[in-house]
Order: structure tokens, then C-alpha cells, then sequence
């Protein structure tokens, strides 16, 4: 027990130490939450004697999860780390042993982007769309909508309406929207795939409908953590409520400053109102920040002090003074990679290795001219984000194979059974389709029915079906990177891909490979092909393996930095259209955008560097500085090279022209007063939509609440301040 708790501030301790109830911790960057989320599971195992296998502790990223579980491996020494994993993880956990409350079949599949565009594709090609109608990644987007705000209750369809019913609601539909939507719950069915709506939409419904199972759940999470409780949303919210509900016993820890998910639902007032919505919590602080240098740490509060609405919170060096903050101002964007460049080779110079070093940036077109340079230089790199390693065709199709070992689903059949060639050509194909929908039979199943049909003759039916049979039949008692070894070799598609002359693709999956075998290694649990596949939908670019990359810079965008840390961050395209974005256009945008680049420059250890580029822009006007750099007292900024003064004046110009002055708090009506309109009558405020500029009423007599604009006259009846 004193191991554990050596090191740690009191904060930290009482964090540690009080174990029972509702605890939130609010604290700065790069305070320690995280590394008092770790002690603490420690300490509950170690010196409580908690059983591991009794604790959800909940991360924002499998990588964190991954860090995490090696921590307390460590800390322990245990194998068995319990639940430590992201809530989507979590919720195949529970799916995987209770999926049958919704007869759902243990095999269900977990889908991700790619999956759901391959079945996009299929609908497209029957119901003749084009992506003229919808792009994929539209119609992805318009699933996610209708999922989340107008058919919330869809899954009870998933669940309870037999294959025939949902195929029948695809061929009545006539809208192009209503056909990809029943179209891709069709296809959802028919393999039980789900996406990550549906895991935690699935376990809601398995919980509300079966009080044993949910039951069974509460008592067995006796102590539940999480990280980064500033990003939750409103389903993992629910979900949590459930969980804690018997044992109540929840810790949660998170920093308002860097809530950056609002746009995908996050909502900070779950951390804010906390103790509201469980009475008796305990809110511990901590403001030390242990990361980052003095200097460090003048310039990102000044920056995050400009945000309005904000509760004031400073953070509190306590490392010695460093170096300070380097602020550079470079005629174009392939000066700005020239000059990062040549301040990555004086570091390396000083002895620093290339991977302590990490470039990050607003969006992935940034990183152009800075490979450009790096592949000039010969300086290693690797790219944290941009193609998704788990989306690239090789690693698709590799897991196609083990897919169709276990499912058979349509989906990995289209992708592979013709890679490589076995003369399985459209013909065949359009033939197997018709077979298959008339039978409501999946692709593989029509194949091995038809294999001896005159118009397979040809065509290399069987050996594909003799390899998934022979696969089939003995994948379970080997491990899943053997297997992948061995499916690559004898389907003959690492010989394609050898014979077309891919290297590239081959060393990717050569680097799959290594990734399976370190997930076998480090889950925590016992690792089958079912296990490994439902997680691997889950997974980012994050979670691949850095022991490939060796010493190389790390680049990767702010948002997928969130969480980690490097001793030396360059923190490039500082201009205004690129950080803030161009697409930001409310107050409470640019105040999100604002604790993004926040949180970027947090991520720093020992040193710090701001970049920008001059020159114009894709549509020819000027480029400015960004908003965030004047943000930042001056006094805290070394420049390296300036803009000039002209320039700096026209910037504030253009940012002045194109901000939008909030309009001031004491012109909105309190939620609680009483108003009345000339038309809808008496009514009481509900809510202010400051991004709006409304007002949210709900007037007597109707159903639903009103929007109406500040502007709307409104006579005040009775003012009511009190905000409850
Ligand atoms: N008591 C402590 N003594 C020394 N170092 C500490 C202490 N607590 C945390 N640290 C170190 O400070 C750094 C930041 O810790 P951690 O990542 O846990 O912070 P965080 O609050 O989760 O940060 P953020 O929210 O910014 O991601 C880490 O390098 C960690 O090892």
C-alpha cells in the first residue's frame, strides 16, 4: 500500500483513499487525474482487496485503455485487470454474455465505418442510388441522425421484427433516405451486426427490459471510474446511471477546460451538475500541474483565461523553470515545415530522440508539406491519424478472411472471395445475389449450395469453400495470430500481393500481424478470434503498436492527442481558417475551438512550439494569424521570427469582422420567468439557446416547447431568477 501512495499529493491520496460513495474529481491538465485513476484501481485490488474483475474503469480510448491495463499489470502484477476499457468495449462486454435477452446470437458483429460502407454499397447497387443521391459518408452521417434524434426506437425493430419484415419496409420504401436507412437495418440484421449506437442503445434495452441481468451487472461492478467525464454523452450518461445504481458507488474525474467533444454529442454539464444528480458527492480539486514547465503553463492559461464562459481555474507549475515558448511566423506553409524541420534536427542535436518529439495540428491536410520536407531530410516520421491503418484495403481484406471464418456475413464475402482472382466475377456474383435474397440465405450459403451449378463451372468455388470449411473447424484451438498467418498464406493473397509487387501493403501487414499479437498478449483476458474481432471494429489508428515506428516523429491531430503527453510538441498551422477552423461560426464554437488548442499546447512536458504560415489561402485572400496566438499575452511568447506589425493589425481587423459578439447574459430572460405572447399566451422559459439567440417556452396548453428569438416580444409576467 505505501507503494502505491508514494509519490502522490494529498489530492491524489484522498482520491485514492476514499473509495465509497459519489467522488468527482475537477482538475487542471496534466494534474494527475489519470495517474490517480490507475493508483486508485491499485489500491482498491492491493490494499482493499477488491476483486479486479469487480471494477469498470472507463477510458476514452482504447490506447488509454491499453496504457492503463499495463499500469496496473504492473502495479499488481494481476493479469486479470478487470473492465478497463472505452464504454462501446464495454458494452460487447455485456452483449457477449447477454446478447441472448434479444436473441441475438453470441457471433454478432461489430461495425465499423467500412463495414457499414460495404453494406452502402450493396444497397446502392440494388435499389440503383448513386452517390449523386448520397455520398457514403452523408449517408452514414444521415443513419447516425435518424439513430440518435427521430427513430430513437429503431432497435426495438432490430430486435423484434423477423428478417422478412425489415426486408419488406427496404422494398416499400420509395425516399432514397428511407431506402439506405431500411436498407442498412435490413443488412444489420441479417449478419447481427451492430454499430456503436446500437452496442450501448442494445445494453440500455437488454437493462430496462430484464432485471435480473441487469441486476446481475450492478452487483458485479462494485467500484466504477472515468476518465475524461468532461466528453461524456447522453447514452453513456444513462448507462452509467444504470450501472452505479446498485453498489453507488462512482468516481469520475474530468477538466471543463477540455471538454472538445460537444460537436459529437459530449455535454459538460453531466460534470458540472455531478453532485446535483447524486447527492452526497465529495469533489476533490487538483491543480498542481505536474507536466508541463512553468513557461509552458503561463501561455496555455492565458490562452484558456479568454474563454467567457469558463469557471476560473489556474493551473500550478510544479516543475522548475524550462525553456520558453518559441512562436515562429513563416512567409508560406513550406517554410513553416522547413523551419519545424530544422528546429526537430537542433533538438536531435542536443541529444533529443526523434520519437519525444510530436507535431500537432487542427486537421490532416497540414501534415502535406511537413512529409514533403521530411522525406527531403530523410527525418522518420509516423502519422497517428490520416488513412486509418484499420481502414486500408490489405488490412480490410485480412480481416475479411478471419470475418468469414466466424460469421460468413455478405460483406466479407463481397470483399474477398474474388481476392485474388477465382473467377467469381459479376455474373456469378448477380447469380449468388438473386439466390440468396430469394432464399434469404446469406452469399456463402447460396455459393456452397450452388457449387456444383453448371454456371459456377469454372470458377474456384470449391477451394474457397474447402478453406473457410477447413478454418472453421479448427480456429479454436489456435490463436488468433496463427491463424491470420496461416489464412493469408493458404488463400494465396499474400502471394498476390507479393507477385503485384506491394511492399507497402505487406509491411502493413506485417504490422497487423505484430498488432494481433500484442493485443493476445496484453487483453487481459483470454483472447479468441470472437473476442478479437468484436474489438477490432473498435479500434483506431491509435492502437497500433509504436514498437514498428522506432524513433520517429509523431504526428497526429489535437483531438487524438487528447489524454497523452510529449516532452517537445510543435503545434503548427496557427492561423485563423485553420485553428480555429473555418467551420466554426457560433460563440460556443469558437470557445470549444479555444480549449482545443488549449489542451494541444498542455500536452507539452519541456518545450513548446507555435507555427504559422503567411501567403494565401485555396480562394486567394490573405492569411492571418491566429486568434489563439494573440490570445496569448505577449510576455509569454518568444518570437522566433514575427509577423509584421501590419500584419498583425489586419488580423485583428479581420477577427474583429468576423467574430460574433455574444450577445451579453443579462439580455436573455431567466429560465423560470413567466412571459406572455401575443399569440401562443402565458408561458414560462425553460432554457436559454445562447448560440441561437433564443429563448426555449413552454406556453400553457401546448404539447412541446417553443423557440423564439430574443427578439420576439414578450411581456414579462412574473421575473423568476432562481435557476434551479
Ligand atoms: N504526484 C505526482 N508526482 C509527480 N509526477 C506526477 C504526479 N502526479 C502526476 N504526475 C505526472 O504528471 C503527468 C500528468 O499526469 P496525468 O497524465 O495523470 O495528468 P492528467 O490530469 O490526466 O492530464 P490531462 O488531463 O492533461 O491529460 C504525468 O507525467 C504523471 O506521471
Amino acid at each position: 500500500m505505501e507503494e502505491i501512495l508514494a509519490g502522490l499529493n494529498e489530492a491524489q491520496k484522498k482520491a485514492l483513499t476514499t473509495t465509497e460513495g459519489y467522488i468527482r474529481v475537477i482538475a487542471g491538465a496534466g494534474s494527475g487525474k489519470t495517474r490517480a485513476l490507475a493508483a486508485r484501481f491499485a489500491y482498491l485490488v492491493e490494499a482493499i482487496g477488491i476483486l479486479p474483475g469487480n471494477i469498470l474503469c472507463v477510458t476514452f480510448t482504447n490506447k488509454s485503455a491499453n496504457e492503463m491495463r499495463q499500469r496496473i499489470h504492473r502495479l499488481t502484477g494481476d493479469n486479470d485487470t478487470g473492465y478497463i476499457c472505452t464504454f462501446h468495449s464495454f458494452c460487447v462486454s455485456i452483449l457477449q454474455e447477454d446478447s441472448y435477452a434479444v436473441s441475438y446470437p453470441k457471433n454478432f458483429q461489430v461495425l465499423d465505418n467500412a463495414d457499414i460502407d460495404a453494406m452502402l454499397k450493396i444497397i446502392y447497387e440494388e435499389r440503383g442510388l448513386t452517390l449523386r443521391h448520397m455520398t457514403f459518408g452523408n449517408a452514414r452521417d444521415r443513419i447516425e441522425i435518424r439513430k440518435q434524434m427521430t427513430e430513437t426506437e429503431y432497435y426495438r425493430d432490430l430486435i423484434a421484427m423477423p428478417l422478412d419484415g425489415l426486408y419488406r419496409k427496404y422494398q416499400e420504401a420509395v425516399e432514397a433516405e428511407d431506402i439506405i436507412f431500411y436498407g442498412y437495418l435490413y443488412q444489420q440484421k441479417k449478419c447481427f451486426g451492430l454499430d456503436y449506437n446500437d452496442l450501448i442503445n442494445f445494453s440500455l434495452y437488454i437493462f430496462e427490459q430484464n432485471e435480473e441481468i441487469c441486476r446481475k451487472w450492478q452487483e458485479r461492478l462494485e467500484y466504477i471510474m472515468i476518465d475524461e467525464f468532461q466528453d461524456i454523452d447522453a447514452p453513456q450518461y444513462r448507462l452509467m446511471r444504470v450501472l452505479c445504481g446498485y453498489h453507488k458507488n462512482l468516481f469520475v474525474v474530468g477538466d471543463p477546460d477540455q471538454t472538445i467533444y460537444t460537436w459529437r454529442g459530449a455535454n459538460i454539464r453531466y460534470l458540472l451538475d455531478f453532485d446535483r444528480a447524486f447527492p452526497g458527492t465529495e469533489t476533490i480539486s487538483m491543480l498542481q500541474n505536474y507536466r508541463s514547465t512553468p513557461q509552458i503553463l503561463a501561455a496555455a492559461n492565458s490562452l484558456i483565461e479568454k474563454n467567457s464562459n469558463r469557471i476560473p481555474k489556474r493551473m500550478e507549475p510544479v516543475l522548475a523553470d524550462g525553456a520558453p515558448v518559441i512562436c515562429h511566423y513563416a512567409d508560406r506553409s513550406e517554410e513553416e515545415a522547413e523551419w519545424i524541420a530544422d528546429r526537430i534536427v537542433r533538438l536531435q542535436e542536443e541529444g533529443v530522440p526523434l520519437k519525444d518529439v510530436a507535431i500537432l495540428y487542427r486537421a490532416h491536410y497540414l501534415t502535406r508539406s511537413l512529409e514533403d520536407i521530411f522525406l527531403k531530410r530523410k527525418i522518420p516520421y509516423h502519422i497517428y491519424s490520416g488513412v486509418q491503418f484499420f481502414q486500408r484495403m490489405e488490412i480490410k481484406d485480412a480481416l475479411s478472411y478471419l470475418k468469414m471464418i466466424l460469421y460468413r456475413d455478405d460483406t466479407s464475402f463481397l470483399r474477398i472471395a474474388n481476392v485474388p482472382k477465382r473467377n467469381l466475377g459479376e455474373r456469378r456474383m448477380n447469380f449468388l445475389q438473386e439466390y440468396s435474397n430469394g432464399q434469404k440465405i446469406s452469399l456463402y450459403e447460396a455459393l456452397k449450395r450452388n457449387r456444383d451449378h453448371e454456371i459456377m463451372r469454372g470458377a474456384r468455388a470449391g477451394e474457397f469453400i474447402d478453406l473457410i470449411e477447413k478454418f472453421s473447424s479448427e480456429y479454436s484451438d489456435r490463436s488468433v495470430s496463427e491463424v491470420l498467418a496461416d489464412i493469408l498464406d493458404q488463400s494465396g493473397y499474400e502471394t498476390m500481393l507479393r507477385t503485384g509487387g506491394s511492399q507497402e501493403r505487406l509491411d502493413n501487414l506485417a504490422e497487423l500481424k505484430q498488432s494481433v499479437f500484442e493485443y493476445e498478449t496484453s487483453c487481459g483476458e483470454e483472447c479468441t478470434l470472437e473476442h478479437y474481432l468484436k474489438r477490432v471494429a473498435l479500434f483506431t489508428n491509435m492502437d497500433v503498436s509504436e514498437s514498428a515506428d522506432g524513433d520517429a516523429v509523431k504526428m497526429m491531430t489535437v483531438h487524438a492527442a487528447k489524454g497523452l503527453e510529449f516532452p517537445n510538441v510543435f503545434l503548427c498551422g496557427m492561423n485563423e481558417g485553420i485553428f480555429p477552423s473555418r467551420k466554426i461560426n457560433t460563440p460556443e464554437g469558437m470557445e470549444e475551438e479555444r480549449r482545443l488548442a488549449f489542451v494541444a499546447m498542455t500536452r507539452a512536458k519541456e518545450r513548446l512550439f507555435l507555427s504559422e504560415a503567411g501567403g494565401r489561402d485555396f480562394d486567394g485572400s490573405p492569411r492571418y494569424p491566429s486568434r489563439f496566438l494573440l490570445d496569448i499575452d505577449e510576455q509569454y511568447l518568444t518570437y522566433d521570427k514575427k509577423p509584421r506589425e501590419g500584419l498583425i493589425a489586419a488580423a485583428r481587423d479581420y477577427i474583429h469582422a468576423h467574430t460574433h459578439t455574444p450577445r451579453p447574459a443579462e439580455n436573455y430572460l431567466q429560465p423560470g420567468t413567466k412571459v406572455h405572447h401575443f399569440v401562443f399566451g402565458d408561458g414560462v422559459v425553460v432554457e436559454i439557446d445562447s448560440a441561437k439567440e433564443a429563448h426555449l417556452i413552454q406556453f400553457e396548453g401546448m404539447d412541446t416547447p417553443r423557440r423564439l428569438s430574443v427578439r420576439a416580444k414578450l411581456e414579462i409576467i412574473k421575473k423568476e431568477v432562481k435557476q434551479e
